[in-house]
């Protein structure tokens, strides 16, 4: 079992008739490579110092014939490849020491074929008796050659994604660590004899380089890969496994020295000592469990084999060595590399991948599933009419239609049935809002020149034109008061204003105001303290504090610059009554409109008591019914089965039964308990609504007395001139005939009104006692009335 979970080794040895049997021994087992010699073997210098050395691997391939080492080392990675698991093979080891026959085999000699033809053809095999896969078969191929990566059969004509031999090929990580080479032509195998025609296209596109130890030596890495893409035709799910079995022939391991080689070949010899190099490091990094980062992408090889070493992939290796004696120095640091592997721990698992368009299928099954859950659902709880599909335009002009009348306050609420309306209905506020905005933008445009502030050119020509600004670039007056020209003028009143600073365009006669919000802020028209000035370009307003101050006809909109092209316009008409409203609520009607808000909120909050009221009587009587219909089924069994009377002739009934009655009553006391409630608080609601009713209506009606009293002229025209404060001595008619009352007119029991009032600190009484009073007086006032009707009878 420890073998399962670590990468397994393989030795083999290129047979030869110079077998150093004096050297190389093995053990029993098959799986202890003994190897004895003397040190400085190489250089012939005499020593009798002897050295040791003895490798365990996972098995010995000495003489193997090609067959055996598939059956040894590749049959059951095939399979498992099939199975969902990626795995790889790789052939490690010097020059010449058949890593080529191994991986490759003899391409002219049927029985010398090696490895992958022989992986191609139990593909197809294997492929044919798992009838109830779909399986899709794919193979790329290519070769690393001084760090840069090639595809070997890119020159194949019917490869469309495929590019020129030479276009670069890129390593891509994926986010599950996977790897991918982007660029690389993928070919659809549809039986054993195109894969094998891959095979061999790429076989002759293989860098080869003469070399004073092989002839044919490659001097490349090859990854030849079979991807393996397979869905079960029996489930109807979107699974599906995505596999590959990696097949690596690497190139020669022995040190450059040793090659003689020079040039190019020693450039070449450079690169695979660098490469194998870093394939060591990693490795090493690979079997230390401590080891947090493993240098993957220090060469294209180690990058390239990210995903196919160690980790959730099965990994073979197979150590190719010579057995001759005059080879036992590369063949000892072979097999020093091949124990190093064995220490990476492998976990193989299979990765399942989701057919995005078949999973796309199968969530709008599951919603039309939860659909019809909903409505039946729906259907038990009695809410019908209930659609839960996308918005029609004709809904959501609908909703846009409720959002505006309730912005309007034509309406309180907005009808909301589903989580879809209710986010439609947020998305509809949002809408009118930016509408809104826009026209009130759109407005200022239609009035006003609106400037960058930061655009100094136009300011610059603003100024050249007699407009006056000052050093912020705010205008400061009206074209008027430009063409008056002149010093500066300071108004006396203004909090902006900055004395001693002289304006830039001076001359105007006004100052500089601030710049106002876009929007027309509350109490800007309001009633009090604007005056009517409608000869002058300025609107002196008396500010909150008592102060006066001039305020301009220029406003600032997102700090934009604006400047009333009309100069002398100003406000000359009442504030819409929406504004006015707004305004009237925070000042001369907040009182009303805070206790209409108190009715409010105490309205919501009952009609919350009398919605979870509902819900528990609900929930009751549905217990009630469920416990009658089981003391019912009791019952029954008990007149079935026959009753026991007692001594007395009364019915004995069991322990359930009893607890089934004592339930009943239970639940029907708190029922009823529960029903008188809700019918108490549902009359609370009532009396609630009819108070907000009331209190609505009040203040609308004050509203109304208050804008026509403070803007209209008597024929209910706008006033312009009542935009002013009233002046002193001018007062309304209403208000005057109110002041003309003398204050002896207070009846005794106002007087005693207000006495109480004085006397009794606590609210709650003085509202008390203050209706105890009313129904009084309107008693009284009935009375008089009652008495004095004979009279004018008469
Ligand atoms: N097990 C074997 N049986 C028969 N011939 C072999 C065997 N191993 C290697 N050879 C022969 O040895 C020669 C070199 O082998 P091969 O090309 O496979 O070596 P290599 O390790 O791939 O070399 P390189 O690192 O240069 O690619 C070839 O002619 C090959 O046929």
């Amino acid at each position: 079992s420890s073998n399962k979970k670590r990468v397994k080794v393989y030795a083999r040895f290129r047979p030869t008739s110079k077998f150093s049997h004096d050297n190389i021994s093995f053990d029993k087992d098959g799986k202890v490579i003994n190897i004895h010699a003397r040190k400085n073997v190489s250089s012939e210098v005499v020593n009798n110092q002897l050295l040791n050395w003895s490798f365990r691997v996972d098995g010995i391939l000495h003489n193997a014939s090609q067959d055996q080492v598939y059956d040894t080392v590749a049959s059951d990675m095939t399979l498992n490849t099939l199975e969902g698991f990626n795995s790889t093979l790789l052939a490690y080891g010097q020059t010449g020491a058949g890593k080529t026959f191994t991986i490759t085999g003899a391409t002219e000699n049927y029985k010398h074929r090696g490895l992958i033809p022989r992986a191609i053809a139990q593909v197809f095999r294997s492929v044919e008796e798992r009838s109830d896969h779909a399986v899709q078969i794919q193979i790329s191929y290519f070769e690393i050659y001084n760090e840069t990566m090639f595809d070997l059969l890119s020159t194949l004509p019917e490869s469309e994604t495929a590019s020129t031999y030479d276009s670069k090929l890129t390593i891509v990580e994926g986010e599950d660590g996977s790897v991918c080479i982007k660029g690389l032509s993928m070919h659809q195998a549809n039986n054993e004899g195109e894969a094998l025609n891959y095979l061999f296209e790429g076989e002759t596109n293989r860098a080869i380089a003469s070399h004073a130890l092989n002839k044919n030596s490659s001097r490349s890495h090859c990854i030849f890969t079979i991807h393996v893409r397979s869905k079960s035709r029996t489930e109807s799910n979107a699974k599906y496994i995505h596999s590959k079995l990696n097949l690596v022939d690497l190139a020669g391991s022995e040190r450059i020295g040793k090659t003689g080689s020079d040039g190019l070949i020693k450039r070449e010899a450079m690169y695979i000592n660098k490469s194998l190099t870093f394939l060591e490091q990693t490795v090493i990094a690979l079997a230390d469990k401590n080891r947090e980062h493993i240098p993957f992408r220090q060469t294209k090889l180690t990058h390239a084999l990210k995903d196919s070493i160690g980790g959730k992939c099965f990994t073979t290796m197979i150590a190719n060595v010579y057995g001759e004696a005059s080879q036992l120095e590369e063949t000892v640091s072979t097999l020093r590399f091949a124990l190093r592997m064995m220490r990476i721990p492998v976990q193989p698992a299979i990765t399942e991948h989701y057919d995005p368009w078949l999973l796309v299928q199968e969530m709008e099954k599951e919603i039309m599933h939860l659909k019809q859950e909903l409505e039946m659902n729906n259907t038990l709880a009695n809410r019908s009419q209930i659609s839960y599909d996308m918005l029609s335009e004709s809904q959501i002009a609908d909703i846009n239609k409720q959002v505006r009348m309730y912005l309007q306050r034509k309406t309180t609420e907005i009808d909301v049935r589903n989580l879809r309306q209710m986010n439609m209905v947020f998305e509809q506020f949002r809408n009118v809002i930016t509408e809104m905005e826009q026209d009130i933008k759109d407005r200022f445009r239609s009035k006003f020149v609106l400037l960058d502030k930061s655009d100094s050119e136009a300011l610059i020509a603003l100024q050249k034109a007699g407009i006056p600004l000052d050093e912020d670039g705010n205008y400061l007056g009206s074209t008027q008061a430009a063409a008056h020209g002149g010093g500066k003028q300071k108004h006396p009143t203004s909090p902006k204003r900055r004395s001693g600073k002289k304006s830039r365009a001076g001359g105007s006669p006004t100052h500089r105001a601030p710049i106002s919000p876009s929007l027309p802020a509350p109490g800007d028209h309001g009633p009090k303290g604007i005056k009517s000035g409608a000869a002058h370009s300025q609107v002196v307003t008396a500010q909150t504090d008592g102060a006066e101050s001039t305020k301009k006809d220029e406003c600032s909109v997102s700090g934009e610059l604006l400047v009333d092209d009309r100069s002398h316009s100003r406000p000359s008409t009442p504030p819409p009554r929406p504004v006015a409203f707004e305004n009237f609520k925070k000042e001369q009607g907040c009182e009303i409109y805070r206790i209409l808000n108190e009715n409010k909120s105490h309205l919501q909050s009952k009609k919350q008591i009398v919605h979870n009221l509902a819900h528990a009587v609900n929930a009751t009587k549905h217990m009630i019914d469920g416990t009658r219909m089981a003391l019912e089924r009791k019952q029954n069994e008990r007149y079935e089965q026959g009753e026991f009377v007692n001594e007395e002739g009364e019915t004995v009934i069991d322990e359930e039964e009893f607890q089934l009655i004592t339930q009943l009553k239970n639940l029907k006391q708190t029922y009823r308990h529960d029903y008188e409630e809700l019918r108490n608080v549902k009359s609370e609601i009532d009396y609630c609504q009819k108070l907000v009713k009331q209190c609505t209506q009040r203040l609308v009606l004050e509203f109304d007395n208050w804008y026509s009293e403070s803007y209209m002229q008597k024929n209910g025209e706008a006033n312009p001139l009542s935009w002013s404060v009233p002046k002193p001595g001018v007062q309304h008619p209403m208000r005057l005939q109110l002041a003309n009352i003398p204050l002896s007119s207070e009846d005794e029991q106002d007087k005693f009104q207000r006495l109480q009032e004085t006397m009794l600190g606590d609210q709650e009484e003085i509202a008390f006692q203050n209706a105890r009073m009313r129904v009084h007086r309107r008693k009284v006032n009935e009375q008089a009335m009652n008495q004095a009707q004979p009279a004018r009878r008469l």
